[in-house]
This record gives structure tokens, C-alpha cells and sequence, in this order.
């Protein structure tokens, strides 16, 4: 479950500052989040993932105020909780695309489970390049590397900005699909930032900053 009450951020004096409408997310329930250009989208989702901490207002996690975490415990709090989709790579380009998942798992003090990488890198379309190095992925390989990187986990909370930007139709359905099923799975919140029309109408809720 997930609850902002009265936030808002700054990022420098005598800059703007963002105020952001209230959010209750219950057990599974699903958002998206839209709004024009430079609206602040991408820094309510770093806020929500306490990458950002606000100016004023609350977070609250699964019944945690994250911003009450210290630095150490908050990371920790979100490699458990939180899998982020953003635009820039999330994978180690050292590692092949099994090892990064497997690192992940690693990373987030969970069992390794080799099952369950196959399976999701199967569901993602990505058996045949599981052997194969991060800089051989193509823009559309490597989108859907980083949503599983982001759910590998099991996350409570999915955070997404932009993940079908750079995906073909079929892709598109794929990785939204795949981002609702883990929800579902996991019963996690899935939060999403898109401008991509083929998206919305897969989400019941939806604000618009
Ligand atoms: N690190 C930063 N320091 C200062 N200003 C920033 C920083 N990051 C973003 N901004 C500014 O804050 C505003 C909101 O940015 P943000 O990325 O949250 O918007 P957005 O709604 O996600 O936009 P888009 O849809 O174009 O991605 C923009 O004017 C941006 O230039």
C-alpha cells in the first residue's frame, strides 16, 4: 500500500516548486500518471522511490514513512520493495543478460532462483540473447532487460517511467502485460508515467498533473 500526503519538491531556492495531488494506492491497485512535459512526472516517481526526498509532505510504503529511513536502511528498504523501470540502463555492461538477473537477485538478498530468470526472460522474449552481453542488445532488447531487472524481485511497489517508449506494438502489449502480471502476482502496486496512447487503456486509474 502507498500514501502521499501534501508533497511537494524543490530542487534549488527560487526554482519552482512542485506540489503534488494526494495518492492512496491499496494492496494492487494500479495508476497512471500523465501530464504535459517538464510537469514534474519523472519527479514524483524519483520521489516515490526515495530517490528524491521532498521539500514538504509524507511517503508512506507499506506502512513505512521512507523518508524517515536512514540513507543506508532506505536503500536497503527500496532494493526490497521497489522495482524501478526508468529510461537509463540498469544493467552491469561486464555481466550477460542471465547474470545481470541473477546479480539482481543477489543485490536484493534474495534466493537465486534460475527457474524463475528463464521463465521471465522467456515471457519477455529474451531466451535467445540470455548468453549475450549488455552492448549486443538491441534499444527494444535492452527496454525489456531493464523490466526484468525491475521485477526480477518481486517488488510491492513497480515503478515505471516510459517503459513501452521505444517498444513495436507486439512489444508494447508484452511488457505492459508482463508489468501487470508481476503486480498481480506479487500483489504490488504498479505506478506508470507514459505519453503512449496504446497504454491507457490498460490502467483503471489515472491523474494528471
Ligand atoms: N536534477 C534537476 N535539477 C534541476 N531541475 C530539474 C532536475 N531534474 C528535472 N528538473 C526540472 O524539473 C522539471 C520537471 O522535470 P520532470 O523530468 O519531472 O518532468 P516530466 O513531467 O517527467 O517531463 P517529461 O514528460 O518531459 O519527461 C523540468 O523543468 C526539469 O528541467
Amino acid at each position: 500500500m502507498l500514501q502521499t500526503e501534501n508533497l511537494t519538491f524543490q530542487y534549488k531556492k527560487n526554482e519552482t516548486i512542485f506540489s503534488f495531488p494526494n495518492i492512496t494506492l491499496e494492496k494492487q491497485e494500479d495508476l497512471l500518471i500523465l501530464g504535459k512535459s517538464g510537469i514534474g512526472k519523472t519527479t514524483l516517481l524519483h520521489l516515490l522511490a526515495g530517490i528524491l526526498k521532498p521539500t514538504s509532505g509524507k511517503i508512506t510504503i507499506n506502512n513505512v514513512d521512507i523518508n524517515k529511513l536512514k540513507d543506508h536502511a532506505l536503500d536497503a528498504f527500496r532494493g526490497k520493495n521497489i522495482g524501478l523501470v526508468f529510461q537509463k540502463k540498469h544493467a552491469i555492461p561486464s555481466l550477460n543478460v542471465f547474470d545481470n538477473l541473477q546479480a539482481r537477485l543477489y543485490f536484493s538478498k534474495m534466493s537465486i532462483n534460475n527457474n524463475k530468470i528463464d521463465l521471465l526472460l522467456q515471457e519477455l522474449g529474451l531466451s535467445h540473447v540470455k548468453n549475450s552481453k549488455i552492448n549486443s542488445l538491441s534499444e527494444g532488447q535492452l527496454q525489456r532487460l531493464n523490466i526484468a531487472l525491475s521485477v526480477i524481485h518481486n517488488p510491492q511497489i513497480i515503478l515505471a517511467d516510459e517503459p513501452t517508449s521505444s517498444l513495436d506494438d507486439q512489444n508494447c502489449k508484452i511488457v505492459i502485460a508482463l508489468l501487470k502480471k508481476q503486480a498481480q502476482e506479487t500483489q504490488a502496486n504498479l505506478i506508470v508515467i507514459t505519453h503512449d496512447h496504446r497504454v491507457k487503456s490498460s490502467f483503471q486509474n489515472s491523474i494528471t498533473l
